[in-house]
């Protein structure tokens, strides 16, 4: 299905950080990774599909097949995906047990740029994160952490803050 033929009040918008197209509900501003199949609803209520914007703190270990294999703590980052699986796991365990903050570990381990805000990535809503992330970071509720989760840019442990 061609551009011009997409519903009423829907608007095709690129997203910056991921590359890929999302949809744009220009009444209520609201977003969705998935092609809108019949008019945006112009009421303002998200008809109970959960919280239109979360707040997450991320802990990202890359691994040599992810979409930018560098970070602030290693300029080549070499480990493979199995070795990047065990050491989140690690992280998730001292996290659950006590052993460690959540904000300890992502401000010394994390490969993402928000580590030096101890993973917080501020609120975001749908349509701005990858859509591995975002499925599982909507899925959370506030307080919650998530399994593994494997995007693009490796792979991540999730806490939904808000
Ligand atoms: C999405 N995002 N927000 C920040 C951020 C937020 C607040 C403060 C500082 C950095 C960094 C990023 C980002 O894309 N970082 C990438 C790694 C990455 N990839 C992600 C995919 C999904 C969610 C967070 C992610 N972080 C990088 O540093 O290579």
């Amino acid at each position: 299905m061609a551009d011009e033929e997409l519903p009423a009040g829907w608007e095709k918008r690129l997203s910056r950080s991921t590359g890929q197209h999302y949809y744009l509900n220009v009444y209520t501003k609201e977003s969705q990774w998935d092609r809108p199949d019949k008019p945006a609803d112009p009421s303002g209520n998200n008809k109970g599909d959960g919280p239109e914007e979360v707040q997450c703190s991320h802990l990202l270990v890359k691994h040599s097949g992810s979409r930018r294999p560098s970070s602030w703590r290693e300029e080549n980052i070499t480990r493979s995906k199995e070795e990047a699986l065990e050491l989140i796991k690690s992280y998730r365990e001292q996290i659950v047990s006590g052993k460690a903050t959540f904000a300890d570990l992502a401000s010394k381990y994390s490969d993402c740029s928000s580590a030096k805000r101890g993973g917080d990535l501020g609120p975001f809503s749908r349509g701005t994160m990858q859509k591995p992330f975002e499925q599982a970071a909507f899925a959370l509720k506030v307080g919650e952490l998530s399994s593994p989760v494997h995007t693009d840019s490796g792979i991540h442990i999730i806490q939904r803050t808000a």
